[in-house]
C-alpha cells in the first residue's frame, strides 16, 4: 500500500506564542512524503536531508491515520524537503501534512468536502497538529502554520481551539532570509512572548482588517525583541518592502512586496551569512501526488 503527498512551507504574520491567535501564509516551498504500508508492527521514518533528525512527528502521523482509517498496518515514511528544518518556515507542519495525506492515500481514504469523502483537508490538518502536540515539537499546536500549509493562502486561526478564523488568497512576491542556525519551536521562551501580548493583539486586529503587511512588520519587531533576534534585517527591508517579519520562532526573516523592491532587499540580505531566496505565495495548498 503506497501513498505520496506534498505540503507547503509558510511564513508568519502573527506568532501565536503570545495569545494563541496566529496568522501565516503559504509559500512556494514543498515537503514530499512517501508512505509504504505493510503488515509489520511499527512505523519507521527517514528524513532524506537529515538522517539523524527526529522522525517521531512523521511516524506518529502515520500511526494516527492508520488507527482511524487503516487496519493496524506498520511501514515506512520518507520525507524530502526544500523547507529547511527548524528555520521558522514551518517545516514541521509541512512534514506532518504531507505525511497525513500520503498515509490517507495509502489506506485508500478519500480527502475532500463531498458527502462520500472520508475526511476534509482541514480535519486531516488537525490530525497532524495532534501528532505535533503528542511528540512535543510545538507550543500551541501551530494550527496557524498547519492550516496555511494545508490550504494555501493566508490564514488567521485560534490555536487554542484549532479553528480557522479567516482565510484569504493574496498573490505576493516573498523574500526569505535563512541564517545558518536552527531554532526549534519547542525551545522558544514562551513567557517572553507572552510579555508582548498587547502587540500580538494589535497584529491580530490588523490582520483581520486585511492589513497583512503592516501586521507582519509589527509582529516581527515585537517577537524579534522577545526572542532575542536582530531587528537590523527588518530595518534594512522596511524602505523597500511592504512588510517584513521574523518567521515563526526564527531565525528566518520573510519580506513581502513588489519584485523590484524585494530584489534590492535581497542584495542587502545577501551580505549576511546564510541563504536568501525569492519566491511567491501559494494558494493551492497541499496535495496527494
Ligand atoms: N522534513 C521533515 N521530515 C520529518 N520531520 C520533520 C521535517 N522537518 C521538520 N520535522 C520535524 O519538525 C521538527 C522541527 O519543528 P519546529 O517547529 O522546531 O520547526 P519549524 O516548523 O521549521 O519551525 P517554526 O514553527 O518556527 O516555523 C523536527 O525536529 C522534526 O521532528
Ligand atoms: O509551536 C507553535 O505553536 C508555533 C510556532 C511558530 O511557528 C509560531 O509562528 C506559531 O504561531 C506557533
Amino acid at each position: 500500500m503506497h501513498g505520496r503527498a506534498a505540503a507547503l512551507g509558510a511564513g508568519t504574520i502573527l506568532n501565536a506564542l503570545a495569545t494563541g491567535t496566529g496568522s501565516a501564509f503559504a509559500i512556494d516551498a514543498e515537503t514530499t512524503a512517501t508512505v509504504e504500508l505493510d503488515d509489520s508492527d511499527d512505523v519507521r521514518g527517514t528524513i532524506a536531508e537529515a538522517p539523524d533528525a527526529d522522525t517521531r512527528l512523521v511516524e506518529r502521523c502515520v500511526e494516527l491515520v492508520v488507527e482511524q482509517y487503516g487496519d493496524g498496518e506498520g511501514g515506512t515514511v520518507e520525507t524530502e524537503s526544500d523547507v529547511p528544518m527548524a528555520a521558522g518556515l514551518k517545516s514541521s507542519s509541512a512534514a506532518a501534512n504531507a505525511t497525513v495525506l500520503a498515509t490517507l492515500d495509502a489506506v485508500g481514504a478519500s480527502v475532500g468536502r463531498g458527502p462520500d469523502d472520508d475526511i476534509t483537508r482541514i480535519d486531516a490538518c488537525r490530525l497532524g497538529v495532534r501528532a505535533a502536540r503528542e511528540v512535543g515539537v510545538t507550543v500551541t499546536g501551530a494550527f496557524d502554520d498547519a492550516s496555511a500549509s494545508m490550504l494555501g493562502g493566508v490564514v488567521v486561526t485560534d490555536n487554542t481551539e484549532d479553528e480557522l478564523v479567516a482565510r484569504d488568497e493574496p498573490d505576493w512576491d516573498v523574500l526569505v532570509w535563512t541564517p545558518p542556525e536552527q531554532a526549534f519551536s519547542a525551545d522558544a521562551d514562551v513567557s517572553r512572548c507572552e510579555d508582548v501580548a498587547s502587540m500580538a493583539n494589535l497584529v491580530a486586529e490588523l490582520a483581520l482588517e486585511g492589513r497583512y503587511a503592516e501586521a507582519m512588520t509589527v509582529n516581527g519587531l515585537a517577537f524579534s525583541a522577545a526572542l532575542d533576534f536582530p531587528t537590523d534585517p527588518a530595518v534594512e527591508a522596511m524602505p523597500l518592502a511592504d512588510g517584513v517579519s521574523l518567521s515563526g520562532t526564527g531565525p528566518s526573516v520573510v519580506a513581502v512586496g513588489d519584485r523590484d523592491g524585494l530584489e534590492q532587499v535581497q542584495e542587502r540580505w545577501d551580505a549576511r551569512d546564510g541563504e536568501t531566496r525569492l519566491t511567491t505565495t501559494r494558494t493551492d495548498g497541499a496535495r496527494i501526488l
